[in-house]
């Protein structure tokens, strides 16, 4: 079994992967084989491919809520004292209902050497960052959907994490408020200039975020395709880039 290392060498990687082997249970196949990623610090990747090939399982190993069976799989953190080095956003919010806003975001902070000044201040800072400073004292039930995601990527955000892992964080909303949350997400990401790892079966929303895209595929699944997306954010190449990636997934889902 390999549990993630966090080393604190000064990489220009956040993420390395070697040889990372993922399964669930002892006697079951393998889900993921043969995994070799370097992720570049401040980097935005987004993972690709068929329904059940194992995106969410390679995020699950990122973050530490799954053990892969073998290979290595390190985390570069940066020293700074209260930090986490992940923050996760999933596509359901998950805030506590008992809770107002301000107190959920609070709640990654809990545990870590962080006084309660500080605290509510870093919470409120990635309120702010989210633009939604007017909301702190609200209950989440009184939220929209999509204010609901923010908050949830606050509550990553505030703990200052060297990478932000987010599983399809925005495909339970209507297409009008993922298009904001898609453009908030990118400011957000010009903002602070953290690494993000974004799954998605939206290729799309792939094309249009990232500048990375890594495709999974086969059985076990193996990264098929590695793919620069610088293009995709000039408007007159988007749509040859989605079709590309759509031709090549396509390719993929027949391996
Ligand atoms: N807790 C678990 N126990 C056993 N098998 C699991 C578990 N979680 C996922 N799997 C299996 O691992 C494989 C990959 O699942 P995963 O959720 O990572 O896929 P995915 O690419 O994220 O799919 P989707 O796009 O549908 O969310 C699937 O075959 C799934 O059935």
């Amino acid at each position: 079994m390999a549990a993630v290392t966090l080393s604190k060498t000064a990489a220009s990687s956040v993420i390395d992967l070697e040889d990372v082997s993922i399964g669930y249970g002892s006697d079951a196949p393998p889900v993921l084989v043969d995994v070799n990623l370097s992720i570049e610090r401040g980097s935005f990747v987004a993972i690709v491919g068929p329904s059940g090939v194992g995106k969410s399982t390679l995020l699950r190993v990122v973050a530490g809520l799954h053990t892969a069976r073998s290979g290595g799989v390190t985390i570069h953190q940066d020293k700074r004292p209260g930090h986490r080095p992940v923050g996760l956003v999933f596509q359901d919010s998950r805030l506590l209902p008992w809770r107002r806003v301000i107190r959920n975001v609070e709640f990654g902070l809990e545990g870590l050497p962080v006084g309660r000044d500080e605290r509510r201040q870093r919470a409120e800072a990635a309120l702010k960052l989210v633009r939604l400073d007017g909301y702190a004292r609200r209950w989440p039930y009184e939220l929209s959907g999509g204010q609901r995601q923010r908050v949830g990527i606050a509550r990553a955000m505030a703990v200052d994490p060297d990478i932000l892992l987010m599983d399809e964080p925005f495909g339970a909303l209507d297409a009008i408020t993922r298009h904001n949350l898609q453009d908030e997400l990118r400011r957000i990401h010009q903002e602070t200039g953290k690494t993000v790892l974004f799954v998605t079966h939206d290729l799309e929303e792939a094309v249009h975020l990232a500048d990375r895209i890594i495709v999974l595929g086969g059985t076990p699944a193996r990264v098929v395709r590695d793919v620069r997306n610088s293009a995709g954010r000039d408007g007159s190449v988007f749509r040859d880039q989605v079709e590309q990636l759509r031709s090549e997934i396509a390719d993929n889902y027949s391996i």
